[in-house]
């Protein structure tokens, strides 16, 4: 991400606006969203109210309603001071993006087959475009023709060139990156106002974020437990009036704020935002906060083979013709097949026929000639013409061909085919007619340091799939290569989305990567789906993540960030209510100490007096808001570790680190205040 990426979240100008912020989400609106600093306020305009009404005034212990309402009125400036902290890196991040949308004029295509220039802004989806090296790409959109390296560093602060291209994997282009050699045709997708660079600056400022149904539910439990604590609060004043020591307005609103969980009340949506914000960091656009927490716990990863495990440039590399069957003719009918074929197979085909074999350039426009483009599904892809039936594809789509018109696959073409797919390539199997001519080695590499990171991923637990549609035994060589546990081979769009729905059926979470078109369905399907940035509109549409480094494990770091967003909530949350449970121990003996004296074997804290007592507990209650912010910001330390150890480890620390610290914070705070003759 440009820019600000590599900013600090303590940042000084980003605390300064955290500060102005922190005041301006005191308004009703922006409280409403949370119960208990909801309560928190409304507490803190009572106080205020009765502070300055006239029985406030003369009640004699002026001094210390003043403090217990100011910090009251800190409490929620600093829940609210956390959530602008935790917002605050990807608002300036959206301003850097904002500054990166520039107008531009376009080059757009009109019916009458000439062209015309307009400004970027008025660019619909559907509109064709033509882009030259040196120019700024005017709109979101799909390479239809030709191929350009461009610099995308505005939109992913990477800045080598990638490759973008028509008819692969690779050809999805955004809006705003500059086109660095040769010359592009766009078909664009998107309308004004809809482009990526616009969903993207919405999401990284936050303006679309919802509550999670976690967050919500656990937003529900905390606003039982104030309900409960006020209920309480009311009860026990009946208690106190009843003993003649009824309470003022200012204990009993310093009580029920103690009472309730406002650590994690103040801290829920920092964690949360935090979370996003930690993705951003690591260049992934996250649509949806729950697939983010989906995340934390994926069981299983299924990775698309072509473009993801491998570098998904797959080269011809040579011809290998049938018995009986020149190296030229092969040679022949493997360009002729491949003229139109714009996908990056198709290219390197014509190219090797070109500069390896000699043959000479022909323009597919010249011929009479109907191309059969390559799908998914079919496999194939090749021409008819002159009495000329061509097809080059999969060895068992061709052979099905083959069969259909009476011929038959050599026996040994299936042991080239077996040669070229164990040693990891593809082979593309050429036919005319019903004879089969020989086969085509489609080369691929595997990137690098996929065995490390796989393994990296079974010690989380996660089991990793290869799905592709290539055949077996080249499958299996690569997924050996790769370090998968698993893979799916001459996998059909379907059956990516069927091997989803099962793992889901036995109530696991799975997560997908994926780029290719008909990979769309699949991450739809997949509780996490992310989609290389380098990979078609349709699959960055279908998921719910956007990988802007293109790189198939970041799912690493986005399970640890997910794991670790759950790890932090729940901490937190124990702490939270452990403390609470504690600070009871700190007022209420202090409260009745007088009226009954038994209650003197509870007040451990040996506390100076009740309005120290009370004080001190108000005012650690709102530090210690302060003190975990930047643990909610960063996440609790995640390790590779069971579930199970896990839980034993985070309550051990947080469980008994809630009951302990505020023993220890409270009576610190009552000495310190009445050494300064505060209370
Ligand atoms: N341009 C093409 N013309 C003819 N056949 C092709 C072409 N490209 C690929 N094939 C054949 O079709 C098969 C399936 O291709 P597809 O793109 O569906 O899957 P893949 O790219 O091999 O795997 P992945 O799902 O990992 O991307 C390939 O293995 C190859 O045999
Ligand atoms: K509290
Ligand atoms: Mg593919």
């Amino acid at each position: 991400m440009p820019n600000a990426r590599k900013r600090s979240p303590w940042d000084a100008s980003l605390i300064r606006r955290a500060v102005v912020d922190a005041f301006a989400k005191l308004s009703p609106r922006a409280v409403m969203k949370n119960p208990v600093m909801c309560v928190v306020e409304v507490g803190s305009v009572v106080s205020s109210i009765y502070l300055f009404s006239a029985t406030g005034m003369d009640h004699g212990s002026f001094w210390f309603d003043l403090q217990v309402t100011l910090w009251l009125w800190f409490t929620v400036l600093f829940a609210n001071f956390a959530e602008a902290m935790a917002e605050g890196r990807g608002k300036a991040q959206a301003a850097a993006l904002r500054r990166a949308k520039s107008e531009t004029t376009a080059v757009r295509l009109k019916e009458n087959g000439r062209t015309e220039e307009v400004p970027s802004s008025q660019l619909r989806a559907g509109d064709i475009v033509f882009v030259v090296a040196g120019e700024l790409i005017p709109g979101d959109g799909e390479v239809i023709q030709g191929v350009a390296s461009v610099d995308e560093s505005a939109i992913t602060g990477e800045s080598a060139p990638v490759i973008r291209e028509a008819g692969g994997d690779r050809s999805a282009v955004t809006g705003g990156t500059r086109v660095l050699s040769d010359q592009i045709k766009i078909e664009v997708s998107s309308n004004p106002g809809e482009t990526f660079l616009d969903r993207m600056i919405a999401l990284v400022e936050g303006a679309e974020r919802q509550k999670t149904p976690n967050e919500i539910a656990l937003n529900i439990l905390l606003a039982g437990l104030t309900i409960i604590f006020l209920l309480a609060v009311v009860t026990l004043q009946a208690i106190a009036t009843y003993s003649m020591v009824p309470q003022s307005v200012f204990v009993l609103v310093s009580l029920l704020v103690c009472l309730i969980p406002t650590t994690i009340g103040g801290l829920l949506s920092a964690i949360g935002i935090a979370g996003m914000d930690r993705l951003v960091q690591h260049n992934v656009l996250a649509t949806s906060g729950r697939a983010v927490e989906a995340a934390g716990d994926v069981s299983t990863l299924l990775l698309d083979k072509t473009g993801t495990i491998t570098l998904g440039n797959r080269q011809a590399s040579e011809f290998i013709p049938a018995p009986g069957v020149s190296k030229d003719q092969l040679a022949d009918a493997a360009q002729l097949s491949s003229l139109p074929d714009e996908t990056p197979e198709g290219r390197s085909i014509v190219i090797l026929a070109k500069e390896v074999y000699g043959l000479r350039g022909r323009e597919f426009s010249e011929l009479q000639a109907e191309f059969i483009p390559f799908s998914a599904t079919t496999r194939m892809s090749g021409i008819d013409m002159e009495g000329r039936v061509i097809r080059k594809g999969s060895t068992e789509a061709v052979a099905a061909f083959l069969k259909e018109r009476g011929g038959s696959l050599p026996d040994e073409v299936r042991d080239t085919v077996e040669v070229v797919a164990r040693s990891g390539g593809t082979p593309l199997v050429v036919a005319e007619n019903n004879r089969a001519l020989g086969v085509i080695h489609l080369k691929d590499i595997v990137k690098g340091g996929m065995k490390e990171r796989f393994a990296e991923l079974r010690s989380m637990g996660i089991r990793t799939i290869m799905i592709t549609g290539d055949n077996p035994l080249t499958a299996a060589a690569i997924a050996r290569e790769a370090g998968v546990d698993d893979f799916l081979a001459e996998a059909k769009p379907k059956d990516k989305m069927d091997l989803i729905q099962r793992e889901q059926a036995e109530g696991k979470l799975v997560a997908m990567t994926g780029d290719g078109t008909n990979d769309a369905p699949a991450l739809a399907q997949a509780d996490v789906g992310v989609a290389m940035n380098t990979g078609t509109q349709a699959a960055k549409e279908a998921g719910n993540m956007v990988d802007l480094d293109s790189n198939p494990t970041k799912l690493i770091e986005i399970v640890a960030i997910g794991k670790q967003l759950l790890m932090t909530r729940g901490a937190l949350t124990t702490f939270s209510i452990a403390n609470d449970v504690a600070k009871y121990f700190a007022i209420i003996p202090a409260m009745f100490a007088g009226v009954f004296p038994v209650l003197a074997v509870l007040n451990v804290m040996h506390l100076k007096n009740a309005q120290s007592a009370v004080l001190s507990a108000v005012i650690f209650n709102a530090l210690i808001i302060v003190g975990l912010i930047p643990l909610a910001l960063r996440g609790v330390s995640y390790r590779a570790m069971s579930a199970e150890a896990l839980l034993r480890r985070n309550l051990m620390i947080y469980g008994f680190g809630g009951l302990a610290s505020p023993f220890l914070g409270i009576k610190l705070i009552d000495m310190i205040i009445t050494a300064l003759h505060l209370a």
